[in-house]
């Protein structure tokens, strides 16, 4: 999906969330977890209810893959159902040497039509190369994650030849050379909220992935203070708190209500 269009996608709904399909077995409501197409069922019905509010789908690739066949299958029927309006994510943290990741991106890119993959940056240049050859599609480079364990690497001081800084502004500097902001993305957490600007004075243009509000206590207010921008440049995700709402029939209702929340909350942001 080209960036103008996105952009566009989000101007119009008012909206820069993305519904993460978090879709994990145990947690579906009763009457669908022991259906042979359970996860498919349910995934539709979330896509359903809330699509008008949203601009992005975010699967998480391990919740599918924990599954086998059943799983990938699962993933490969959700990513048809999702319209093309929408931005289809795969959150599968890929990245490898360099002929190994060129598969990664064909399995995500065209054995399954995603949008966009998330990527490790770890191994550094070759391990992402192969990903951002492929044209309308997005790289998705993990910045600086919502987890605690952002600690113990992301939030390192590093001195580098130019200055001493934290190792995922580093990896924030070096990999926007690696592309643009057309076909790169950077995921920061909502929980780090306080430093999102200093993110915005490294990359101020890039659309940045956001998780980590809802279930992780990011908040949606402070992440979009500081980190929209002209373009809005946010994509705000948010998985349990919308998906599992509502744990009976009525899930699809409740999942709507959430998503129709934040929303509603992002159109007062958007200017
Ligand atoms: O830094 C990161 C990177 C990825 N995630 C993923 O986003 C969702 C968040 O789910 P919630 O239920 O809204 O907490 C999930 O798929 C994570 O693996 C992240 O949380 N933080």
């Amino acid at each position: 999906m080209h960036r103008n269009i996105l952009i566009e996608q989000i101007r119009q709904k008012k909206s820069y969330l993305c519904v993460g399909l978090d879709s994990e077995l145990n947690k579906l409501p009763a009457h669908l977890q022991h259906q042979k197409d359970g996860i498919i069922q349910f995934n539709k019905a979330i896509i359903d209810a809330t699509k008008d509010f949203c601009v992005s789908y975010k699967i998480n690739t391990a919740f599918y893959e924990a599954l086998g066949t059943k799983g990938w299958e699962a993933m490969e029927a959700t990513v048809d159902y999702i319209p093309d309006t929408h931005l289809k994510i795969a959150d599968a943290k890929r990245g490898d040497i360099g002929n190994t990741s060129s598969q990664y991106a064909k399995a995500f890119f065209e054995t399954i039509p995603f949008d966009a993959i998330t990527v490790a940056p770890y191994m550094g240049e070759d391990s992402i190369r192969p990903f951002l050859a492929y044209e309308n599609k997005w790289t998705i480079v993990l910045g600086l994650t919502s987890n605690k364990g952002a600690a113990d690497f992301e939030l390192q001081r590093i001195r580098t030849a130019e200055a001493e800084q934290y190792l995922y502004q580093n990896v924030l500097q070096t990999v926007s050379k690696w592309g643009t902001p057309q076909n790169l993305m950077f995921v920061t957490g909502a929980t780090q909220a306080s430093e999102l600007a200093n993110i915005r004075k490294i990359i101020p243009e890039h659309f940045l992935l956001v998780p980590g509000v809802g279930f992780q206590g990011g908040s949606l207010e402070e992440v979009s203070k500081y980190g929209l921008n002209d373009d809005i440049g946010l994509l705000v995700n948010a998985s349990r708190a919308i998906i599992f709402a509502g744990a009976d029939e009525n899930f699809a209702a409740e999942a709507q209500a959430i998503a129709k929340q934040y929303q509603q909350e992002m159109a007062l942001y958007i200017s």
